[in-house]
């Protein structure tokens, strides 16, 4: 039976969803978005399905309700939430709590991922450093013939720290040192893995077209970044794996977006380039580098099989399953993405990669609104602007078996430490088969045919839509 109160929330729903986009910060001064977690905000709010988009009202205080919606889009919170994990643990009674996290993050061997609790000194490093920490496990069923193969995967989100008209080097050193000393939480945590996101020592330019921020391209082998990572590689023993927009020189000095794999002894495993280059929205990756030449590498690593889809590589099915056909385990998805474009996908695509190609996937998205010199357009009939809108973070892993972490702050710079058993996969293949009844002959065969000039798509059409008298009868 749905009371009064329920009623007044859905029609409230109905009226604010019509009205208006998701909440944007296009007028963002700042580069940095953070809301220390005193400054949250309690109200009543209602969810609207998966897509994390929460309208308040009836909340306490002075600020009109408008008022408080546009201070949320600035800081980039839910309502004054960090995530809509924080959110629903903190607005739902504990009995309903638990039904929706079971229902919204499933299950791992009968229990919902929760957050681990964290030693003191990691607290006071999260309230020195300002950066959301969280961590989780994900545990697989004991065998009698292997034991566990467990490996600590890292994330980490990061906001970029200088403006974007600060000098470049001033400004890549910054986010050099604010990284460095993420990743040194990182090791203190024992992470054996770790992921950095897409582009991660430059703001996301790609928007502005301007040639000038080429300048942050590096060459993978033997760039600041690489060196860098190389030295706490071999410090924490660790796997990191960098993306980096790359400068080729040995061809032209072109540009890639690559992932450089560096392996835990300081040594370069490899790289990847990105396969798929956006050519939506503010996304104008595709007037700066090509789609990649790289295949679906998979890097066999003393911690377990791992490959990187950049961004947007997890809109295509395709790409995320050549990579699980390669024996992937781990998959990592560093990406820069905001909230009116694609916050929607974000806790499905990966999710759903996981699940259909029994690996484990780690969803990195860049936190914060990057704000440029001057305006650019593209496009798409929207007035000039400054800035991409608001990178929303909320950093995540997803399992083999459907479940999946709450994810990190949407608008602070984070670190995600994930204790995994890869074990997992091969459970999850064993018990889904999806392998076994993936019929890739008869694909091979289909896709054969499509890339033909010739190609006819199999459609059977009901001769009734022919005849005069169809809608007659
Ligand atoms: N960096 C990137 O590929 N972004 C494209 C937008 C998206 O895929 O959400």
């Amino acid at each position: 039976m749905e009371d009064d109160f329920a009623a007044e929330l859905k029609h409230k729903l109905i009226v604010t969803r019509a009205s208006r986009d998701l909440p944007t910060s296009p007028t963002a001064a700042t580069v940095r978005n953070r809301i220390p977690a005193s400054k949250s905000r309690p109200c009543v709010c209602f969810v609207v399905g998966s897509h994390h988009a929460v309208w308040g009202f009836r909340c306490g205080g002075a600020r009109s309700e408008m008022e408080k919606e546009n201070a949320s889009a600035k800081e980039g919170s839910l309502a004054g939430h960090e995530s809509l994990y924080r959110l629903l643990a903190k607005e739902l009674p504990p009995h309903l709590f638990q039904e929706v996290s079971r229902v919204l993050y499933g299950c791992n061997r009968g229990s919902v991922v929760t957050p681990g609790s964290l030693g003191h000194d990691m607290i006071d490093a999260t309230k020195e450093k300002d950066f959301d920490l969280q961590t989780f496990e994900f545990t697989a069923d004991p065998e009698q013939m292997r034991p566990p193969r467990n490996v600590s995967v890292g994330l980490i989100q990061n906001a970029i720290v200088l403006p974007t008209t600060a000098p470049f080097l001033e400004q890549k050193r910054a986010i050099m040192d604010r990284v460095a000393n993420l990743i040194e939480v990182a090791a203190k945590m024992g992470v054996n893995v770790l992921c950095l996101q897409e582009a991660w020592t430059m703001p996301f330019a790609f928007c502005t077209r301007e040639k000038s921020w080429c300048e942050f391209a590096e060459s993978a082998e033997a760039g600041d970044s690489t060196k860098l990572l190389q030295g706490l590689a071999v410090t924490h023993n660790m796997v990191i794996v960098s993306p980096i927009l790359e400068r080729d020189e040995a061809h032209g000095s072109t540009l890639w977006n690559t992932a450089v794999i560096i392996g835990n002894h300081g040594n370069i495993i490899g790289k990847h380039r990105k396969n798929h280059i956006p050519r939506v929205g503010d996304f104008n990756e595709s007037t700066y580098y090509m789609e990649g030449n790289t295949g679906h590498p998979v890097f066999e690593t003393e911690f377990g099989k791992i490959a990187v889809n950049i961004c947007y590589g997890r809109h295509h099915p395709m790409n995320w399953q050549a990579f699980g056909m390669n024996g992937a385990e781990i998959v990592f998805n560093p990406s820069a993405t905001v909230g009116a474009l694609s916050e929607p996908m974000w806790p499905i695509e990966a999710r759903n990669a996981a699940i259909a190609n029994s690996y484990f996937v780690g969803a990195i998205n860049r936190v914060g609104t990057e704000v440029f010199p001057r305006e650019f357009t593209s496009g798409d009939g929207k007035p000039a602007h400054k800035d991409f809108g608001h990178f929303y973070g909320s950093s995540f892993v997803a399992a083999p078996d459907a479940s999946c972490s709450p994810s990190l702050s949407r608008c602070r710079d984070g670190l995600l430490v994930a204790k995994l058993d890869l074990n997992l996969c091969q459970q999850l293949k064993d018990k889904w088969g999806f392998r076994l009844t993936a019929r890739y002959e008869m694909y091979a065969e289909f896709f054969t045919e499509y890339v033909k000039h010739g190609f006819k798509p199999q459609v059977i059409r009901d001769p009734y839509l022919d005849s005069s008298s169809a809608f007659e009868k």
